[in-house]
């Protein structure tokens, strides 16, 4: 549950040892009630919040909401329309991010999720669209297909899908992105999950030492001495997982031996012009290890909810393979059916509104004083879009919002209903808004449609090995909210054979 919070709070932005609250200038949102000196600090700790932000939006009438805490207010915007008038219209206030020099001390400050709205954040913006966007369409689309249909091979032998999505995924990212064939990606996955487990624990101990120093001064022979060695291993590490993949596709691109990929076009222009420079290469480096880093955690969070989906609502499942077998005629799916099976896309909304990867977004920082509604939003606040409230809106989507239901995507006549299938709140707002969900919706396309095709889901049990309940399903409350561990059977369907799913590998390899 803290987890949620170290990335705003350990911002620095906030002041625990002073106790002090930011000026009032003005009457801020309301909210719930604040204690002396630590104001709304008990309030922090909700187990999934964005639940209990949405019954206080009804319980004080508002759509917007304030916390505080020493040192720093805390926004929450319930509704779309909020979202729009703030981070939307007024983009160029709303658009900073929380940001600490224990980030910039860890490395991450590389990563450009968590980069102030300035010029290194805007060259960043810039590359990414340059090298994975539309340009770079082809090598992108190739390796969705490819490592889609290597998970279905993973899936015949595998018994536990959860590692086999994440392989799928950091396959689709280390071969599009960096040309490493699955064969070496072993020691690249290795990393990125020693850097992720790390820095989770790292980001923890820095919200102490933030919040704390007189504490840390008091611990301080082993405290900092702890902090200070992690801080070091896990810059190190982080470094690593950003250059190694780069690495070793420009010795495979010098000795001519690099597969086609988005470094790869980089090390052609390098090659054409011969004046790339040092920050050049920097700058594309932190580029695409940032498009790994976002890019894994969510769109594996994305998968493990369709597959529970799936099994909790077996009606849904039988019908979208269904469609695929009448629709593809019994062939596996390929991108060019992508957008032409109504009830797929409305599936793929729905496994995006129904629990979204990120119901709180990922939070914008206010750069100047603000007036919305009469209330006055101080510099600094930390800004929420409640993103779940969003997309569990029943005016916008309809009735049971909590309840799996495609078909509120559709018309009556099946075709996909265009006024209400728009789900990208999931994906962020304004100028923050994520740059990779054409990639994220595509690969999920693919993927989701390989997986019914070839596969039934059945026999879904618990960890304990109960059969799985949807009344006691939960999701994590983590700024990437997944859903709980489950096993399942992935049985081949009938007319699919083992040997049908290795051929399908071959064509695109
Ligand atoms: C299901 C999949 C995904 C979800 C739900 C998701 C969601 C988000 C959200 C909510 C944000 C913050 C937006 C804001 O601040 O308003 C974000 C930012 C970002 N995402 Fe994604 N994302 C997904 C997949 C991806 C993929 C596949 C990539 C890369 C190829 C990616 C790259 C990024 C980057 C680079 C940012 C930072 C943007 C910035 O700060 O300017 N994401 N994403």
């Amino acid at each position: 549950m803290l987890w949620i919070w170290v990335f705003p709070l350990s911002a620095g932005l906030v002041a625990f040892t002073s106790f002090v609250f930011p000026r009032r200038k003005g009457p801020l949102p309301p909210g719930p009630l604040r204690w002396p000196l630590i104001g709304n600090g008990l309030n922090l700790w909700y187990k999934h919040p964005w639940k209990v932000y949405a019954r206080w939006a009804q319980e004080y009438r508002s759509d917007i909401l304030s916390l505080q805490i020493p040192g720093a207010t805390i926004i929450i915007l319930n509704t779309e329309h909020a979202v729009q008038d703030l981070f939307v219209k007024r983009g160029l206030i709303y658009s900073d991010r929380p940001y600490t020099a224990f980030f910039e001390k860890l490395g991450i400050s590389r990563i450009f999720v968590f980069q102030d709205y300035g010029e290194r954040w805007k060259n960043n913006r810039k590359t990414f669209k340059q090298y994975l966007g539309t340009e770079m369409e082809s090598v992108i689309r190739s390796n969705e297909l490819s490592s889609s249909r290597r998970l279905l091979v993973s899936l015949l032998e595998s018994n536990d899908h959860q590692m086999e999505f994440r392989q799928a995924v950091n396959d689709f990212f280390l071969s599009a992105t960096y040309g490493v064939p699955p064969s070496q990606q072993g020691e690249h996955v290795a990393l990125t999950q020693e850097s992720a487990v790390l820095l989770k624990r790292l980001m923890i101990q820095g919200l102490v030492f933030d919040f704390l120093p007189f504490l840390t001064s008091l611990l301080a022979w082993f405290t900092t001495a702890g902090v200070t060695r992690g801080v070091g291993v896990v810059g190190d590490l982080v470094d690593k997982m950003m250059r190694a993949p780069f690495e070793s596709a420009k010795a495979d691109s010098i000795q001519g031996t690099h597969r086609v990929s988005v470094a790869g076009r980089f090390f052609r222009l390098d090659e054409e012009s011969s004046n790339v420079s040092n920050d050049e290469e920097i700058s594309i480096i932190d580029v695409l290890g940032t498009s790994y880093a976002a890019g894994t955690d969510t769109v594996v969070a994305l998968i493990n909810s369709f597959a529970l989906a799936m099994v909790l609502y077996p009606d849904v499942q039988r019908k979208a393979y269904e469609i695929l077998d009448f629709t593809l005629c019994g062939r596996l799916p390929e991108l060019k059916d992508c957008g032409t099976i109504p009830y797929i896309d409305a599936l793929i909304h729905e496994v995006v509104r129904w629990n979204p990867v990120a119901p709180l977004g990922v939070p914008h920082i206010l750069s100047q004083d603000d007036v919305y509604e009469g209330y006055v939003l101080p510099k600094g606040s930390i800004c929420i879009a409640n993103t779940w409230n969003i997309l569990h809106d029943e005016e916008r989507y309809g009735p049971n919002v909590d309840e799996f239901i495609p078909e509120r995507f559709l018309n009556a006549d099946g075709t996909l209903d265009e006024t209400r299938a728009k789900t990208d709140a999931a994906f962020g707002f304004g100028r923050r808004i994520c740059p990779g969900e054409n990639i994220a919706r595509e690969f999920a396309w693919i993927l989701f449609a390989s997986v019914l095709s070839a596969y039934e889901l059945v026999d879904a049990r618990d960890k304990d090995g109960k059969l799985l309940d949807r009344s006691t399903i939960e999701y994590t409350t983590e700024i990437v909210s997944s859903a709980p561990h489950f096993k399942c059977r992935f049985s081949l369907r009938p007319g699919i054979t083992e040997a049908m799913i290795r051929e399908a590998v071959r064509p695109v390899d």
